[in-house]
């Protein structure tokens, strides 16, 4: 029985040996499940979000596509227009050169009609004379207009033209009879290139004279005189008023704004210009440098060099490169004088005052060089020495202006009846600064200022009879100065 309990027993521990191998069998497998299913499930969530991304991909995939063939038209299409751009460009190329050889064709037509437009001009210019005379009656003002009397009333002593064309101007001398009604005694009839009665602008003025500086710019030497008694609108005719605007501005102003206009035009021609200005005034046979610092007793001296040249020592000369330069030292001239007036009175109307404006011309294409002068010359007054009843330094003056107005009388008379004989142009100091700029080669135009006054009756008369002497002077053919 023992035997059998032991047998039993034993057999019981090997069951539950065995039991228990079956149970941690069991737990092992348990465990194993539960990571496989764990493990399953994370690849479903993996499966799940990389079905995602493929379906995601193909639909970028699918857009991509459709870019890369619209990429693909559209580089089609960019290519045809690059080849129909250069085809186009090709032709244009074509063009251009055939416009630069028709450009080149017309710029040789244009300086061969620039030089024939030169001659042409000076050939005008010859024929209206190389020496001209303009009459300007400047209006009557203040005390001049008699009281409830119109301008023409008030100038009944004289007899203009209405318009602009007119070249006659008549004086009348008149007498007062007991019942002072007023009898013509005796008429004086002028004729000169050009009167202007009093209402002419200063822009129709300069009409007049801006062929001659257009002559200056060609190559010929040009003076421009004002000439009349004091107070007859000499400064009023070449610079302006004082602070001049653009309407009344004068023929100095005029005359460089046109060059400058001129110079920029001819530059298509192949012409490159320089101008250089200079301002002095001769006050009792002395000169002064109106550019300079106001030192009046600064000695200058004249001197003519070959190639028609002539220089004054020690005087300031400006380069006008812009239209500004000659505002400026139209101001500075201007300073300059109203020093000298307050060293002596009235200095402006004692004194010739000379701007000189040198133009100095290159054809780059042509190399054809031209060396212009105009001389703008705002006349002392000319008042006559009875007259003046001067006495000491003022007779000293007036002396001086007479001298010297008359040598210039003299120099144009000489140039014009003795052709190969002596000039005087020594027997002044403004005849001989302008020297190579009067005479044979030269154009000159003088205005005679008038007062509409008739108690200057005497200088009128006086101051048209000079003129009658100059404008019936015929100086020989210009030579342009071209090399
Ligand atoms: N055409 C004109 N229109 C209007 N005013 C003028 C005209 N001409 C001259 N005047 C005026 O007459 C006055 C005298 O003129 P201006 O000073 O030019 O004379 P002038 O002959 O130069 O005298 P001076 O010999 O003293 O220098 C000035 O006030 C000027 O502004």
């Amino acid at each position: 029985m023992k035997e059998i309990e032991s047998k039993h027993e034993r057999q019981v521990d090997e069951l539950r040996s065995a039991k228990d191998s079956i149970q941690r069998a069991h737990d092992k497998l348990a465990a194993d499940l539960q990571r496989t299913e764990e493990q399953l499930a994370k690849e479903k969530d993996e499966t799940a979000r990389l079905k995602a991304t493929i379906s995601s991909q193909s639909a970028a995939f699918l857009t991509l596509e459709g870019d890369h063939s619209a990429l693909k038209a559209k580089l089609q299409r960019t290519e045809e227009t690059l080849a129909a751009r250069e085809t186009t460009i090709e032709q244009l190329q074509n063009e251009v050169k055939d416009n630069k050889a028709l450009i080149a064709a017309l710029e040789q037509k244009i300086r061969e009609e620039e030089s024939m437009r030169r001659r042409l001009h000076n050939t005008i210019q010859e024929l209206k004379g190389n020496i001209r005379v303009f009459c300007r009656v400047r209006p009557p003002m203040g005390a001049e207009l008699a009281k409830g009397k119109s301008v023409e009333e008030s100038m009944s002593h004289m007899k203009l033209p209405t318009g602009m064309d007119g070249k006659e101007i008549e004086l009348f001398q008149t007498t007062e009879s007991a019942d002072g009604s007023k009898s013509v005694v005796k008429s004086y009839p002028f004729t000169f290139d050009n009167v202007f009665p009093v209402h002419v602008r200063q822009e129709q003025v300069f009409e007049e004279i801006s062929q001659l500086v257009q002559s200056a710019l060609d190559g010929y030497p040009v003076c421009i005189f004002a000439y009349g008694q004091t107070g007859s609108g000499k400064t009023y005719t070449m610079e302006g008023p004082n602070n001049p605007d653009s309407t009344s501005m004068g023929m100095i102003p005029r005359a460089v704004q046109q060059i400058f206009a001129t110079a920029e035009q001819l530059k298509e021609k192949g012409w490159v210009y320089t101008m250089e200005g200079q301002f002095v005034e001769i006050y009792n046979e002395s000169i002064h440098d109106l550019l300079g610092n106001g030192d009046l007793s600064k000695k200058h001296d004249i001197k003519h060099l070959a190639g028609n040249k002539t220089i004054i020592t020690d005087v300031k000369t400006v380069v006008l490169d812009t239209p500004e330069k000659m505002t400026s030292l139209l101001k500075t001239a201007g300073q300059n004088r109203a020093v000298g007036a307050t060293l002596c009175n009235e200095r402006s109307s004692r004194s010739h005052s000379v701007f000189t404006l040198r133009l100095s011309g290159r054809n780059t294409a042509t190399e054809e060089v031209s060396d212009g002068v105009l001389n703008l010359i705002d006349l002392a007054g000319s008042e006559r020495l009875a007259q003046s009843g001067a006495t000491g330094e003022r007779l000293k003056e007036t002396q001086a202006i007479n001298k010297s107005l008359a040598s210039l009388g003299d120099v144009i008379a000489a140039l014009s009846s003795n052709k190969d004989g002596h000039i005087p142009y020594r027997n002044s100091k403004l005849t001989y600064l302008l020297q190579n700029s009067l005479g044979g080669n030269s154009k000159t135009l003088m205005f005679v200022n008038i007062s509409p006054s008739p108690e200057s009756f005497q200088e009128t008369l006086c101051s048209l009879r000079f003129a009658t002497k100059v404008n019936a002077c015929h100086i020989g053919t210009a030579r342009r100065v071209a090399k």
